[in-house]
């Protein structure tokens, strides 16, 4: 391994111009071999990207420079420094600024003499005036505080407010900033759950229970899609917000589902578990790559249930009638913010209005595909009420033959979750569940068209 910080300032310019942060790891720690510097690379990554605002604040606060006229390796660099200082107790300071300034070095070799130094400078300044950082005022700017203190933008700050109240934004916020632990589904399509205990047990990996029966929660795992019992077809990796879905919805074995956006599967193949191989599944997706994805995830799991098509959701026609209707559809992505940290930065709010209108149109296209007594669920993975309660309201008033169901019932039949709530929706918040932000809505056809 190289210089493990400049590696790690590469990778964060990578996420800058796009690429998606867990993906950009996985090839990242392939490269590396001694766990505590997997772990440490892991470590200053997200948790640089997760803080940018709250690290931009304090570089801006100690340095003349203003951040838009610096160097992006420099900017990057100091961000990489100074995570460490306010955050890595482990890391002694000399090493962090040390560390910094040599990546910066590598990244800009030779011929910036001055941007070097100038790093090294504000690394040690910010290091010796440490203890004298203000943060905005609470009482007088509450919103501006919430956004450096939890390293969020201000508009999704003031929409989690407006949405929730301070104290449960905050929650939502702090939450978002926890690492997100891997999660496994047991897949009984490939192996008895005993069976599946016993090859985690063998390779050392230690987990806890859920609040859903079959997902585990895995304590430290290197790589969990090169574990004996993933190699052989008995895992899944899904979180458990994510993995409520399939439960929900409720397949019967021999059904006909029709899965409006499926991949890369995780949904799609649990519901095929659940109905054990039986009936028949048409699982859509717009894009082929992902269909591939899909299609690996079928042959490792032992799936033999699925169709799939590429088409577009917005216009898919067939002359079949479905007992089943997954919708879940894509969205603005708030709730995988502790996953997908980058998507902090990544989302304008303008996101929102446009997956609205998507799925709006997704869900006009398909509804009367389902039988009589049928029923469709819905579902994101987002935390804006544009695109959840406020699209099925509209949903519902203009369909009169679709009615909602009290999803919150069939929740206590499905998990150990027990959520107060006053709607038939379901949200799940980071914060008050021990899991990634989803939302759910469950709705059934009740007369003949
Ligand atoms: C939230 S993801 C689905 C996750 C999937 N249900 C699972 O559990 O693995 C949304 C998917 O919708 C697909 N998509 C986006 N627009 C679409 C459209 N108009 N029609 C069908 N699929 C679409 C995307 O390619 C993406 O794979």
């Amino acid at each position: 391994m190289n210089n493990l910080r400049s590696e790690i300032l590469k990778a964060l310019l990578r996420v800058e111009s796009g690429s998606y942060s867990n993906l950009l790891l996985d090839s990242e720690l392939n490269k590396i071999d001694d766990p505590r510097d997997k772990n440490l690379f892991t470590e200053i990554f997200y948790g640089v990207i997760r803080n940018k605002l709250y690290l931009d604040y304090i570089i801006d606060n100690f340095s003349k420079t203003q951040l838009n006229k610096m160097d992006k390796e420099v900017l990057v660099g100091l961000r990489i420094g100074v995570y460490q200082l306010f955050f890595l107790d482990k890391v002694p300071a000399r090493a962090a600024i040390y560390e910094s300034v040599e990546a910066v070095k590598i990244m800009l070799p030779g011929r910036k003499k001055g941007a070097v130094s100038f790093t090294n400078g504000v690394l040690r300044n910010i290091n010796r005036k440490k203890d004298k950082l203000n943060l905005p005022s609470k009482s007088n700017n509450s919103e501006k505080y919430l956004s450096i203190k939890y390293s969020y933008p201000l508009w999704l700050v003031k929409r989690f407010i407006n949405q929730y109240g301070f104290k449960r934004a905050e929650r939502i916020l702090k939450a978002g900033n926890k690492r997100a632990e891997v999660i496994y589904r047991h897949n009984s399509l490939k192996m008895q759950k005993e069976e599946f205990e016993k090859l985690l047990k063998e390779d050392e990996i230690k987990y806890k229970k859920t609040f859903l029966s079959s997902f585990y929660k895995l304590k430290e795992v290197d790589n969990p899609a090169k574990t004996e019992v993933f190699k052989r077809g008995g895992a899944y990796i899904q979180g458990t917000s994510a993995g409520l879905a399939s439960l929900l919805l409720d397949p019967k074995e021999n059904m006909k589902i029709l899965d409006l956006a499926a991949a890369p599967g995780g949904k799609t193949t649990h519901l095929a578990a659940l109905m054990n191989n039986t009936g028949q599944i048409t699982a859509l997706d717009i894009s082929q790559s992902r269909l591939n994805l899909i299609k690996e995830n079928i042959d490792r799991l032992g799936v033999k249930n699925i169709t799939l098509k590429k088409a577009d959701a917005v216009k898919y026609q067939d002359d079949q009638k479905y007992d089943r209707i997954l919708a879940d559809l894509p969205c603005s992505g708030l709730g995988l913010i502790s996953s997908k940290p980058e998507i902090k930065w990544e989302k304008s709010e303008s996101v929102i209005t446009k997956m609205a209108a998507l799925q709006y149109k997704i869900l006009n296209n398909n509804l009367d595909k389902l039988k009589i007594g049928g029923t469709l669920l819905y579902s994101t993975c987002t935390l804006s009420q544009e695109e959840n309660q406020d699209l099925i309201n509209t949903i519902l008033k203009e369909n009169d033959k679709f009615k909602l169901v009290d999803i919150n019932k069939k929740l206590e039949k499905v998990s150990t979750l027990n959520l107060k709530n006053d709607n038939k929706y379901l949200e799940l918040l980071p914060g008050e569940v021990d899991s990634e932000g989803f939302f759910y809505a469950l709705i059934k056809k009740v007369e003949s068209d």
